[in-house]
């Protein structure tokens, strides 16, 4: 272990590579990414497509598909009695002990999670049957409790529907309720309103910080979009093909970003009054020119540079390194100065 866990931190990725390897190319999906999350906080994961925000998640979750391996770095998570694990060296068996109890996941689309063959309640019961010791009838109890926890009105007879029975923002809720029904001390929340309407994403988003406040339990919460960081997280996290490109705490990266990226996403990111013209027109929102070139391919100096207005010559030639641009804030911009 390079350096001890401060006593605030329950998980601390420290220079991450998840690699795939296969004859053809070695994608470098996440290559060399440093963040924490402190106890009872959010931190988002925010980057466009193809950024390495979702094997970032699945590295820590154990859940990596073939030919995805870790290559390098730290894993450091501190359970519930303290004791800290390197889980990029954990072995598929050490997972299931802490999957679900210790750390769980809700995702974009619920099914993914949810069985459509058997009902809610059973499905919250069987998740608290396995990682608990109480029996069948204090488990049915206690999915219950969870699902009131999740605000699904008419709880009690919602626990015998099953999933295609409820509207996608119940399903979500129904997920969010097995994925804290054990308490877990870590939730890795992964585009989990993406696929909902506004009103809806907004209601999800409102209880997930209302159980953070409740249950006191940290989120790493993935997503694209800046409106939605705005909404939960303590802290944030920029990455692009891999890399993290800055990070800050939520208040600083709105009021002044460090990257050219951020500035570049923050500029796409929709405000319904501000996008509003003097005539009351919807302005055409802007876009970052370009995309994401593909991680097999990326340039040798700045990742960035063949979309950035401010590139020079010298961020086609070196690597940048993160470098501090603030209070708690860093930037992998070699111009981060000037922003
Ligand atoms: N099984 C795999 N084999 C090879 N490359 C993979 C595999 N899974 C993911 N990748 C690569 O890893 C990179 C990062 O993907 P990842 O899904 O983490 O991005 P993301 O930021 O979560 O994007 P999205 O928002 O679309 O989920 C991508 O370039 C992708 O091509």
């Amino acid at each position: 272990m390079t350096a001890p866990l401060p006593a605030e931190t329950i998980l601390s990725v420290r220079d991450l590579k998840t690699w795939f390897v296969s004859k053809r190319a070695t994608t470098k999906a996440v290559d060399g990414v440093t963040f924490d999350l402190k106890r009872g906080k959010t931190l988002a994961v925010v980057g466009e497509s193809g950024s390495g925000k979702s094997v970032t998640s699945l590295s820590i979750m154990g859940l990596l598909a073939k030919p995805g391996r870790i290559a390098g770095g730290e894993i450091l998570f501190r359970d519930r009695n303290e004791q800290v694990h390197d889980l990029a060296q954990f072995e598929p068996k050490q997972f299931r002990a802490i999957r679900g109890r210790e750390i769980a996941m809700i995702f974009q689309e619920p099914m993914t999670s949810l069985n459509p063959l058997y009902t809610v309640g059973d499905q919250i019961g069987e998740m608290i049957s396995l990682h608990t010791e109480l029996g069948r009838g204090e488990a049915r109890a206690r999915a219950l409790e969870m699902l009131k926890h999740v605000e699904i009105p008419d709880a009690a007879r919602r626990l015998d529907d099953y999933p295609h029975q409820m509207s996608g923002g119940m399903r979500q809720r129904v997920m969010i309720a097995m994925a804290l029904s054990c308490n877990p001390s870590l939730l890795i929340a992964d585009e989990p309103t993406t696929a909902l309407d506004v009103t809806i994403q907004a209601q999800i988003l409102d209880l997930l910080q209302r159980l953070q406040a409740q249950f006191g339990m940290s989120i790493l919460f993935i997503t694209h979009n800046l409106g939605v960081v705005a909404e939960v997280a303590h802290d944030v996290v920029v990455m692009y093909g891999g890399r993290v490109v800055e990070q800050a705490p939520v208040n600083s990266l709105f009021a002044h970003q460090k990257h050219p990226y951020t500035k570049g996403l923050l500029a796409c990111t929709p405000d319904a009054t501000r996008d509003l013209g003097t005539d009351g027109a919807r302005r055409a929102l802007y876009s970052i020119p370009g995309s994401v070139p593909p991680i097999t391919n990326l340039p040798p100096g700045c990742a960035f540079e063949p979309r950035c207005s401010m590139a020079i010559e010298a961020c086609r030639i070196a690597f940048p390194p993160l470098i501090p641009a603030g209070p708690e804030t860093f930037s992998r911009c070699i111009r981060t100065h000037e922003l």
